[in-house]
């Protein structure tokens, strides 16, 4: 188990946002977790990264106790996210997104040095190979000097899973990284995330794109109302009676079939 969420509650005020949830992930795979709107899904990712806290329940990640650790702890012990919103630095070119990404991996520090030691500019060089690897790896290598606000949609969500994979993850949490994506640009997200698998990563993503999700998940949890529906394979999902009923829709249900 790589990631294990026991009991987790988090109420916000009077509401409920999550009751004794409890899922673990395997090492290397690819998790889905899905549920209709306000279900959950991305108050169970603030509470791994630690954005909030939850109000009870347990998260370790390789069996170290994460549940009140620090947001930058945890991304120091390999935990990286994605938004819903897209989060650049609209400015700063795509190369320069990534080499940002590195900041928890370097001693000096990105782009902030004056008097630069041989050793910072050595740290600095290398920095930069990593970051026009990464722009490879995702399909980005002739965009690297333009501004992120210049690239396409599909292109900007490649650039922040770049960029996150810049603070070398064993654990990659997407949230909805399909959203707005036309067919062709899903597709090759589909790719993507199986190739950050074959790297050893695992993967834990929230999308509403059901084909996808059915297509690249090793298994599934499904939230409703803050609490766990279901969890399984992607054909135990889709033949689940409540989450036919709770998500899908009697409409979808031949889509899958
Ligand atoms: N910071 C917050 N303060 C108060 N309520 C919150 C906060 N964050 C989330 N909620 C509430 O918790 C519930 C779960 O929200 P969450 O964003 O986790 O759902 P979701 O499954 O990610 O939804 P979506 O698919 O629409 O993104 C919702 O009712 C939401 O309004």
């Amino acid at each position: 188990m790589v990631l294990e969420i026991t009991k987790v509650c988090k109420n916000f005020g009077g509401l409920s946002a999550l009751t004794d949830v409890t899922f673990s992930i395997n090492e290397g795979e690819i998790f889905g977790l899905i549920g209709p709107n306000g279900a959950g899904k991305t108050t169970m990712f603030n509470l791994i990264t630690s954005m909030f806290t939850p109000t009870s329940g347990q998260i370790t990640f390789k069996d170290e106790d994460i549940t009140t650790m620090k947001s930058h702890h945890i991304t120091e012990k390999g935990i990286c996210r994605t938004f819903q919103n897209i989060r650049l630095f609209p400015e700063m070119s795509a190369l320069e997104n990534v080499m940002v990404g590195q900041h928890s991996r370097t001693r000096s520090g990105v782009l902030k040095s004056v008097f630069r030691t041989v050793s910072q500019k050595k740290e600095e060089a290398k920095i930069k190979d990593i970051a026009e690897e990464l722009l490879d790896f995702v399909g980005l290598s002739t965009f690297s000097d333009l501004t992120s606000d210049n690239l396409a949609y599909g292109q900007q969500r490649r650039l922040e899973i770049a960029r996150a994979l810049a603070s070398e993850p064993k654990v990659l949490l997407l949230d909805e990284p399909a959203a707005g994506m036309n067919e062709t640009e899903t597709s090759d997200l589909f790719d993507l995330i199986k190739k950050i698998q074959q790297k050893g990563i695992t993967v834990l993503i929230i999308e509403h794109d059901m084909p996808l999700v059915m297509k690249l998940c090793d298994r599934i949890a499904v939230l409703n109302f803050g609490k766990k529906i279901a969890e399984g394979t992607p054909l135990e999902i889709q033949n689940h009676p409540e989450v036919i009923e709770a998500y899908l829709g009697k409409e979808e249900e031949d889509q899958y079939a």
